[in-house]
C-alpha cells in the first residue's frame, strides 16, 4: 500500500527549505570577475561624483554676469585666454570678457561657472561672439551631483551587474567583498535514460534534465559538477549521491521521487539518513517534488518529468541558492499581466503554466508556451515566465488578471517598438 503523502502550500515548502540555509560567507575578487556575483558589503561613496566641476560640452568656459546683456542685437565679445582638454587643468582665473576653449569633461577653471556650446557663438579672430545670456550653472555637470560622499549608493545582497561594474570602477574598487558561490551536484536517475550523443532506442529517452539544470544554475552563475546517469539501482545511487555529498555544497537529482517501484530517492533519503523536510507540494506540476536535508546539505529530488523539474528548480532550488550566495533578492521577479487565453482546467493545486510574456497595445499579455502538461519540455523552451493560477478555481478565463514571473533574460525582441 502506497503511503499517502501530505501536501503543503508552496510558500511553506519554500520556508521550509530556505529555514536550513545560511550564506556561506564572504570572500574578495578581482574587479573583472565580480559580474554576476552578490556585494556583501555596500556600495558607500568614498568620494563626490563627479569629483569637480566640470564642462558638460564642448564649448567655452565664461563667468556667466558677463553674458547678462547679450543679444542677437547685441553680441557680447569675449576673448579667448586658453585651451583645457579633458584631463588638463586651466592655469590662470578668467578675468571679464575672457574665456577658456574648454572640452567635455574637463575641470572647469577658477572664476568661469556657465559653459557655452559651440554651436551657440560666432567664431572672431581672438575668441566669439555670444548672441544669449547665460545663467550661473549652465552646461556646468556639478561636483556630487550624481553621488556625494559618504551616500550609500548600493545596499549588500546586490547582485552586481555592469552597472554595478561601473560604480565600483569610479571609486577604485580593484577588488570587491562578495559572497562566496556554491558548488553544485547534478545526479539524473532513471534507466529510461541516454546520454545527448545516443541514438533512440525502444523505451529510452535523452537525459534533458540533467544539462537543463546546469544551465539553470549557470544562468545564476553557479559551478556544478554532473555525477552522470543513475540505472534505478538502490545500491549504486546510494553511493553516487553520498559521493556527490562529500564533494558538492547541494545535490540536485531528477527522477524517481515519486511512488513507483523504482523510484528510490525516498529509499535513498531513508538510507544516507537525511531528514525529508517535504515530499508533496500543492502545485503542478511538480507535486512530488521533494526536498531533504543531510547535516548542513540540501538534497533537492526534483520530478523527472522535465517541466515539474524546471519547475522545482526555479521554486525552491532558486532561493535557496541565492541566499548561499548572500543575496537579498532570492525570488524570481513577478509582475501582473492580462492571461491571453482560456485556462479551463480545475485547479485542485497551484499551476504554474509556462508562459510568453510580452507587451502590446493592450498592455501585458501572458499566453501558453504551448503543450503545457509535466512531461513537457516544447514549452520550457518556448516560454519566458510562469503564469500562476491560484488553486480552488475551476479555471481562468481570457481577460482575467494574472500574476508571472519573469524567467531568466535571454529573450529579447526582433522588432524595435517604441
Ligand atoms: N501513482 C502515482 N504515480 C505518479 C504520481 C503519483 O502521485 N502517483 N505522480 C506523477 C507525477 S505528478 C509526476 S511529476 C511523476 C514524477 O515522477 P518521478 O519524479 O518519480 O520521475 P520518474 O518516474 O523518474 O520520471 C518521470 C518521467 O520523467 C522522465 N524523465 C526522468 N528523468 C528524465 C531526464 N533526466 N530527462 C528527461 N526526462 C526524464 C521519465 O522518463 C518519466 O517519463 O510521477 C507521476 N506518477
Ligand atoms: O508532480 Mo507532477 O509534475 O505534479 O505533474
Ligand atoms: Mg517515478
Amino acid at each position: 500500500m502506497v503511503k499517502l503523502r501530505e501536501p503543503i502550500p508552496v510558500s511553506e515548502a519554500i520556508n521550509r527549505v530556505l529555514e536550513h540555509v545560511m550564506p556561506l560567507g564572504e570572500e574578495k575578487v578581482a574587479l573583472e570577475e565580480a559580474y554576476g556575483r552578490i556585494l556583501s558589503e555596500p556600495i558607500i561613496a568614498t568620494h563626490h561624483v563627479p569629483p569637480f566641476n566640470r564642462s558638460a560640452f564642448d564649448g567655452y568656459a565664461i563667468r556667466a554676469q558677463d553674458s547678462t546683456h547679450a543679444s542677437p542685437q547685441h553680441p557680447v565679445s569675449f576673448r579667448v585666454i586658453g585651451e583645457i582638454g579633458a584631463g588638463h587643468v586651466g592655469d590662470k582665473p578668467i578675468g571679464e570678457n575672457e574665456a577658456y576653449r574648454i572640452m567635455t569633461g574637463a575641470l572647469l577653471p577658477d572664476s568661469a561657472d556657465a559653459i557655452v556650446m559651440f554651436e551657440n557663438t560666432v567664431e572672431t579672430s581672438d575668441g566669439f561672439r555670444l548672441m544669449e545670456p547665460l545663467k550661473s550653472g549652465d552646461n556646468v555637470s556639478f561636483k556630487g551631483e550624481d553621488a556625494k560622499e559618504g551616500e550609500v549608493l548600493i545596499e549588500a545582497g546586490t547582485k552586481i551587474h555592469p552597472g554595478t561594474i561601473a560604480l565600483l570602477a569610479t571609486f577604485g574598487y580593484a577588488e570587491v567583498k562578495v559572497g562566496k558561490k556554491p558548488v553544485a551536484g547534478i545526479v539524473a536517475t532513471g534507466t529510461e535514460l541516454l546520454n545527448v550523443s545516443d541514438p533512440l532506442e525502444p523505451g529510452k529517452i535523452r537525459n534533458s534534465n540533467g544539462p537543463m539544470i546546469q544551465a539553470q544554475l549557470d544562468r545564476m552563475g553557479i559551478e556544478s559538477k554532473s555525477y552522470g546517469m543513475m540505472e534505478d539501482d538502490l545500491d549504486a545511487c546510494v553511493r553516487i549521491v553520498e559521493r556527490a555529498l562529500e564533494e558538492t555544497d547541494f545535490l540536485i537529482t531528477t527522477g524517481g521521487v515519486s511512488v513507483g517501484d523504482y523510484d528510490y530517492l525516498p529509499a535513498i533519503y531513508e538510507r544516507i539518513g537525511a531528514t525529508v523536510l517535504f515530499d508533496k507540494v500543492m502545485m503542478r506540476p511538480g507535486s512530488v517534488t521533494t526536498v531533504a536535508l543531510l547535516g548542513d546539505k540540501l538534497l533537492f529530488g526534483l520530478s523527472g518529468n522535465p517541466s515539474a523539474c524546471f519547475t522545482g528548480f526555479e521554486l525552491y532550488a532558486r532561493p535557496a541558492i541565492q541566499r548561499m550566495m548572500g543575496s537579498t533578492e532570492l525570488f524570481l521577479p513577478h509582475m501582473q499581466a492580462t492571461l491571453g487565453e482560456d485556462f479551463t482546467k480545475a485547479n485542485p493545486f497551484t499551476r504554474f503554466i509556462r508562459g510568453v510574456w510580452e507587451m502590446t497595445d493592450e498592455g501585458i499579455i501572458a499566453r501558453l508556451a504551448g503543450f503545457n502538461k509535466s512531461n513537457a519540455v516544447s514549452s520550457i523552451a518556448r516560454g519566458n515566465c510562469f503564469i500562476v493560477l491560484p488553486s480552488g478555481s475551476e479555471g481562468y478565463t481570457k481577460g482575467c488578471q494574472v500574476d508571472i514571473l519573469l524567467l531568466g533574460s535571454e529573450q529579447g525582441e526582433s522588432v524595435w517598438r517604441l
